[in-house]
């Protein structure tokens, strides 16, 4: 299936409040509330605890007044006092209380944050996810805003949404108990069903919300991306004076953005008018409910003073019970919020899932099961090779066109292979199609040793460089000792030495390529597969690294377009465009290089 049919396939399901919401809510539900025992749930019963504790004393709060009228009606001075004293004690604990439910909401908010997004890390950093993700799109809109910003928010909302619902199901239960006691099942059924038409109504109105929210938090993505862009590309961009044409463009897509930020809230505002009707309708419905008995001579027995006694009960449990419902539906515009921002994480979630189900489990080129980080697909094979290919063909994904067909070769100890052939011919795509990034269309390939010092490392066309200090760019996680020296270290300041910059800004192409060769001689693999590793470099440098590598005993698989590397390798792989290849012996290499000094 082509890009395009896949994203296709998966934008026709409308993100919506219905079963596949429920599901991905559910599946979210897991990840924060692992087991009994966890954090999460923890807090979340002590949250209930201090929200009902809450709830007693807000009703003790509310009756102070009655008790007031009372003691200054009798002018009884003693208790008045003590009256005071209650309320003072009452308020203070009410107060606190109140308190200690937003600084629990507030933890659990952090709480969920930390679980929800290390547990889409775990996903995201697995393999090659996030290669996947970034670079061949799958049919995904901008993933890091999902872990980055779509879960804050997520967590935000349920965590705002969290006290109130907490208690919903006791103080529902225990009115609906006193309505039908007090107005027999007229109250409770008439106030049930009014809920439902409420809830009913809103859902109806939430439908467009959801798919808008989630379609505002792609354009967001997109935005910030625009903004990433010229932050990293700034100095490319000065150089074209490009400051005019990406302005256009940034503002083009902030337009985009703010054009679908009013179209939600021109839908926001039927669901508030929805909203607010509701409230406002449920005041009179207890009036409503007790004008039936009255109007069909029901209590036509009662004294006025009975009657208006009776009214004015039922109306209070009615109006608590109401109120009780009026809530949740209040929270009708953050359960759309919660909705949309659920929608975006849930499918991030089953994309990883389906990325993680394809690359990990099963391999269809071999046909066999491997794990990209554990020493990535290594096969017990020929101590002296580093890869086997077997009749292998590839392509770039999204087209049909072969780059390579049947190619057959064995990368072994020593002989050292130079890959050429014009741009866009699939000299890099081999080494994705090695390295396990893009899948073989068929035939084999199997990689004999392992990643890393000892095995295989490969120097991709533009350099990799990580936070972090000198050190750290150098030893890339492998702990090694090293001592090192370079116009670099005066600059850091030090091996070790804590740097707030971008690598990437403040290093030039030349000076990336050669860290990336330090990175080689300090980790000594055995196989060194270098993506025109050289070609920021002069012939004389680039000769002098080479000759570094050849005296650590690795041996060199390199791709490049200069002819000077020639003489650095035994076996010519040249690739010719339309999936024909030649292989061919080259001749008189190492000749130029024994006059050559050491680099680093
Ligand atoms: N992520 C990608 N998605 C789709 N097509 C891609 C992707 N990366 C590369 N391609 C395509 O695959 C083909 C081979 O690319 P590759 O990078 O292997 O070329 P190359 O021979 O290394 O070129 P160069 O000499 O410029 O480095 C090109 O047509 C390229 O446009």
């Amino acid at each position: 299936m082509t890009r395009m049919e896949k994203s296709a396939g998966r934008g026709t399901k409308r993100p919506k409040l219905d079963w596949r919401f429920v599901q991905r809510f559910s599946s979210i539900q897991k990840v924060l509330f692992p087991s009994w025992t966890s954090q999460s749930v923890l807090m979340f019963g002590t949250l209930l605890g201090i929200t009902l504790t809450e709830q007693l004393i807000i009703y003790q709060v509310g009756v102070l007044p009655s008790h007031f009228y009372n003691v200054l009606a009798d002018k009884d001075y003693s208790g008045f006092r003590s009256l005071v004293a209650t309320a003072m004690v009452l308020i203070l604990l009410n107060s606190t209380l109140k308190s200690v439910d937003q600084y629990i909401c507030n933890q659990m908010y952090v709480s969920w944050r930390k679980t929800l997004t290390e547990s889409l890390h775990t996903a995201y950093f697995q393999g090659r996810v996030y290669y996947t993700l970034n670079v061949l799109k799958e049919d995904i809109d901008n993933p890091d805003q999902r872990i980055s910003q779509d879960v804050e928010r997520l967590c935000k909302q349920m965590s705002t949404m969290a006290s109130r619902l907490i208690v919903s199901p006791f103080t529902l239960a225990y009115y609906t108990y006193h309505c039908f006691y007090s107005t027999g099942w007229m109250g409770p059924v008439s106030i049930f069903g009014y809920f439902v038409v409420g809830t009913i109504a809103n859902k109806i109105l939430m439908g467009p919300i959801v798919a808008t929210l989630f379609e505002q938090e792609k354009l967001e993505g997109d935005f910030r991306f625009k903004h990433m862009q010229i932050r990293v590309n700034a100095e490319s961009a000065a150089f074209y004076r490009a400051g005019k044409v990406e302005h256009m463009r940034t503002n083009r897509r902030l337009q985009a953005l703010l054009e679908t930020q009013k179209s939600l809230i021109n839908k926001e505002l039927w669901l508030y008018i929805g909203v607010n009707t509701f409230d406002y309708l449920g005041g009179f419905l207890s009036y409503l409910i007790i004008a039936i008995p009255i109007f069909t001579g029901v209590y036509d027995g009662l004294t006025p003073g009975e009657l208006s006694a009776l009214i004015s009960k039922n109306a209070f449990v009615c109006i608590y019970l109401i109120n009780g419902f009026t809530q949740l539906i209040d929270l009708s515009t953050t359960l759309s919020d919660v909705a949309g921002y659920t929608h975006r994480i849930g499918e991030l979630r089953e994309v990883m899932d389906d990325i993680l189900r394809k690359q990990c489990d099963y391999d269809p080129a071999s046909g066999e099961s491997y794990d990209f980080d554990s020493d990535f697909n290594v096969h017990a094979g020929p101590l002296d090779t580093a890869f086997i290919l077997e009749h292998l063909s590839y392509k770039s994904p999204y087209s049909d066109e072969l780059l390579v067909e049947d190619l057959s070769l064995k990368i072994s100890q020593g002989t050292h292979l130079l890959v050429v052939g014009n741009t866009g011919t699939g000299k890099t795509s081999l080494l994705r199609v090695l390295n396990r990034l893009w899948e073989a269309q068929s035939g084999f390939v199997q990689m004999t040793t392992c990643f890393g010092p000892r095995g295989t490392l490969f120097l991709p066309q533009k350099p990799y460089l990580t936070d972090g200090t000198l050190r750290e760019q150098v030893c890339l996680g492998f702990s090694f000792r090293i001592s090192f020296s370079s116009d670099l270290l005066k600059r850091t300041g030090g091996l070790d030495e804590k740097v707030d910059w971008n690598w990437y800004d403040v290093l030039s192409p030349g000076e990336m390529q050669r860290l990336s060769f330090a990175r080689l001689f300090y980790l000594q693999p055995k196989y060194a597969v270098l993506d025109e590793a050289t070609s920021a470099l002069a012939e004389e440098a680039e000769a002098q690294l080479y000759r570094t590598c050849k005296q650590l005993g690795m041996t060199m698989v390199s791709l490049g377009h200069r002819s000077s590397l020639e003489k650095y390798h035994d076996v010519q792989l040249k690739l010719c465009g339309g999936g024909r290849w030649e292989l061919t012996k080259l001749k008189g290499n190492s000749r130029n290089l024994s006059h050559m000094e050491e680099t680093m």
